[in-house]
């Protein structure tokens, strides 16, 4: 083992920025701090106008913490969308941060928090890594292929908290992950539905670029035809539709709140578009957990709600209403994406897994 001490741990979502510090295993300190509320963050145009934003609350938690950035040791980052990956550990590198910035595989956060992590590690001379990015890539054939030619469908999801829930309901139900048919529905700013065959995850939507249900920012799958009228209108530039699509899309869009909370305080005083639209949602959700089920051919030995939306009894109880037929329902609210980094980033520095060059 590496003579390891202080690691800062960074994973930016969409809604929220989750930091830790670590001595080793020891958690020194842990926080989510949540931006659906805060006026500065809706101020941003574009992700990667978050930067110094981001940047600032990071060196300022380590500071608050008693730390100089000079004490750390190694950080860690929530993978960007980049090229299709393997699971596992990754050196984030010039290669990956440049592919991140180009948003020709995507764009969220999480590659900012990954530029984050390169630029301060690199000021320092120490390494920065990342676990399971979200692109890791294993699907099955059947899963890639549209009706357009030389276009394919593309595994982009919440995968390091995808993987991490798949272990853990395996280790629930006394299996092994690698023996298990599960479905589970990651439901953050973003969502993803995956079906996860005996380790793999054979299919899941896109939860980035407009392809499954609807979430609190995003738009998920759309009409064509209209998408097309929209593009063609002159009313929008390219920036202006994506962004339609991923980041002030979907809930955000229709209700003017990426906070779930929020949207049932409206249902509560009565509402009725805001509880047909979170409605539809569910309804939408639960479409694509019965599609997963075709993939692993009915035999599905659990579904996992997982994400900040699964503290929602509202939703939960939603989601089991058109899906309790289909197999038992487990509960993992929000996430333990932190803890992954870390198990990920101490087994490739003490040699357990391999670090990985993306090229
Ligand atoms: N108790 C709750 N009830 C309803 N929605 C919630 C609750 N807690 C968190 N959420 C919602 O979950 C979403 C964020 O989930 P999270 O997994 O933290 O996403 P991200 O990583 O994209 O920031 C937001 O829409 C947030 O308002
Ligand atoms: C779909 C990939 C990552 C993602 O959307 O994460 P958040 O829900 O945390 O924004």
């Amino acid at each position: 083992m590496n003579n390891l001490n202080l690691i800062l741990i960074v994973n930016l979502g969409s809604t929220s920025t989750k930091i830790a510090i670590y001595k080793d295993r020891e958690c020194i300190g842990q926080e989510t701090i949540r931006h659906e509320s805060d006026d500065q963050f809706h101020t941003f145009s574009d992700i990667w106008d978050q930067y110094s934003f981001r940047r600032k609350i990071i060196e300022d938690y380590v500071t608050a913490n008693g730390y100089n950035l000079s004490d750390l040791s190694l950080i860690v980052s929530r993978g960007a969308p980049v090229k299709a990956m393997n699971s596992g550990t990754y050196r984030i590198n010039e290669a990956m941060v440049q592919d991140a910035k180009s948003r020709k595989y995507g764009n969220h956060p999480c590659g900012v928090g990954c530029t984050i992590a390169y630029d301060i590690a690199g000021e320092l001379g120490i390494t920065a890594l990342t676990v399971d990015a979200p692109c890791i890539d294993e699907l099955i054939p059947e899963a890639r292929y549209t009706g357009w030619k030389n276009v394919y469908r593309k595994s982009f999801y919440q995968a390091l908290n995808q993987k991490s829930v798949g272990r853990k309901l395996a280790s629930k139900l006394g299996k092994e992950y690698e023996e298990m048919n599960a479905i589970i529905i990651h439901m953050g700013g973003g969502m993803s539905i995956a079906a996860h065959h005996q380790g793999k995850v054979e299919d899941v939507n896109n939860g980035l670029d407009g392809d499954g249900p609807m979430a609190p920012e995003r738009a998920g799958t759309l009409p064509v035809g209209e998408v097309l009228k929209a593009a063609f209108s002159g009313e929008y530039t390219y920036p202006q539709l994506y962004s339609m699509v991923n980041g002030k899309g979907g809930i955000y869009q229709i209700l003017g709140t990426k906070d779930g909370r929020e949207v049932e305080g409206m249902i509560s005083d009565g509402n009725i578009l805001a509880k047909e639209v979170y409605d539809s949602m569910i309804y939408q959700i639960a479409k694509s957990i019965g599609a997963a089920a075709v993939t692993l051919k009915g035999e599905v030995d659990a579904i996992a709600l997982t994400g900040g939306l699964a503290y929602s009894s509202y939703i939960v109880s939603g989601i089991s209403k058109w899906c309790e037929f289909i197999a038992p329902i487990h509960l993992f609210p929000g996430e333990n994406e932190i803890e992954s980094l870390l198990e990920g980033a101490l087994n490739g520095m003490n040699g357990q897994w391999p670090i990985q060059e993306y090229v």
